[in-house]
């Protein structure tokens, strides 16, 4: 097996992932919680490959009862090394229609009803989020996208919003406004929480509609939304199967690896206990050495 394990969190119209061979179910424990559901470990090309269902099997959870943090903690403690999610997501620009796939590269987070760290009084943390998402698992995710036949847009800002309704069309005006390329409700916090866990992150939006700021277009429901991910969901399995032929065997290393060295601030004395025994899986690492 490689050096890579690669943490797949399938989205909306993505339950499930083709060809792991060994596979298995796995119920992992967290203390953070539940996760959205079990994982599937198994290899792919030579690499391991864990798979987690954001909305677990039957689309169960809704994006504000997502438990971000378990789902981290649960794909950390099973040794994956990078994070590739995958979601579905509204176009806020003409050029991205439906069936585009869009490597997001910077988020704006208008979530207000989550839980948004591992850490907190007792071991506090500022992880960076200037660069959100690792550009070399990126890079290769766009690559396997194109192999899978998708239409790529590489680059692009990721508006989170509360959920579970679609925005208003005052809203959806606004962040085009903003310079916000496409929406959704699920990548915040995953993505600070992957960084917090020193897990590289890549985040595959799959265009599913033009939300409601489009004259002239049917306004988002989740049916249109539904018939369209289907499709789009067919090229995000060839896309995992086409990244795992292309990751080379080694896995240099990331500075995302080690963030956390320059991020944690609780001086030693003053951290409880209770705390660093739940970070034991994301930061146990950083922790170890300082
Ligand atoms: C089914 S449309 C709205 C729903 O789809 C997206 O989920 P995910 O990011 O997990 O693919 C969006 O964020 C909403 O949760
Ligand atoms: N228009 C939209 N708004 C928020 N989340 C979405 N997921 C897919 N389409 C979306």
């Amino acid at each position: 097996m490689s050096e890579w394990t690669i943490g797949v969190i399938g989205g909306s119209g993505l339950y499930a992932i083709d060809g792991l061979e060994d596979a298995q179910s796995i119920r992992i424990d967290s203390p953070f919680g539940e996760a959205s559901d079990e994982v599937v470990i198994g290899s792919l090309h030579g690499h391991r490959f864990v798979f987690l269902p954001r909305h677990g099997k039957g689309h169960r959870i809704s994006p504000t009862d997502v438990n971000a943090r378990a789902n981290v903690d649960v794909l950390k403690r099973a040794g994956c090394t990078d994070i590739l999610a995958i979601s579905a997501i509204g176009s806020l620009r003409e050029e991205l229609p439906p069936g585009s796939f869009v490597i997001v590269d910077q988020f704006i987070d208008r979530t207000v009803n989550r839980t948004k760290s591992f850490f907190g009084t007792g071991m506090v943390a500022h992880v960076s989020m200037a660069e959100p998402v690792c550009p070399r698992l990126s890079g290769l995710a766009a690559a396997a996208a194109r192999v899978a036949g998708a239409p790529v847009s590489e680059g692009g800002t990721y508006l989170a919003m509360e959920g579970p309704q679609f925005s208003s069309r005052a809203e959806s005006h606004m962040y085009r406004a903003w310079g916000c390329d496409v929406i959704g409700m699920t990548a915040m916090p995953e993505a600070k929480l992957a960084r917090e866990a020193e897990l590289p992150y890549a985040l595959v939006g799959m265009v599913t509609d033009y939300d409601c700021w489009r004259e002239g277009e049917a306004h988002v429901e989740v049916g249109a939304i539904i018939a369209q991910m289907n499709s789009n969901s067919a090229k995000a399995r060839q896309l995992v199967i086409e990244l795992a032929r292309s990751l080379p065997q080694q896995r240099a290393a990331s500075p995302i690896d080690t963030c956390l060295d320059f991020a944690l601030i609780t001086a030693p004395d003053a951290r409880d206990p209770r705390v660093l025994a739940q970070l034991d899986a994301v930061a146990g690492r950083a922790l170890r050495a300082r």
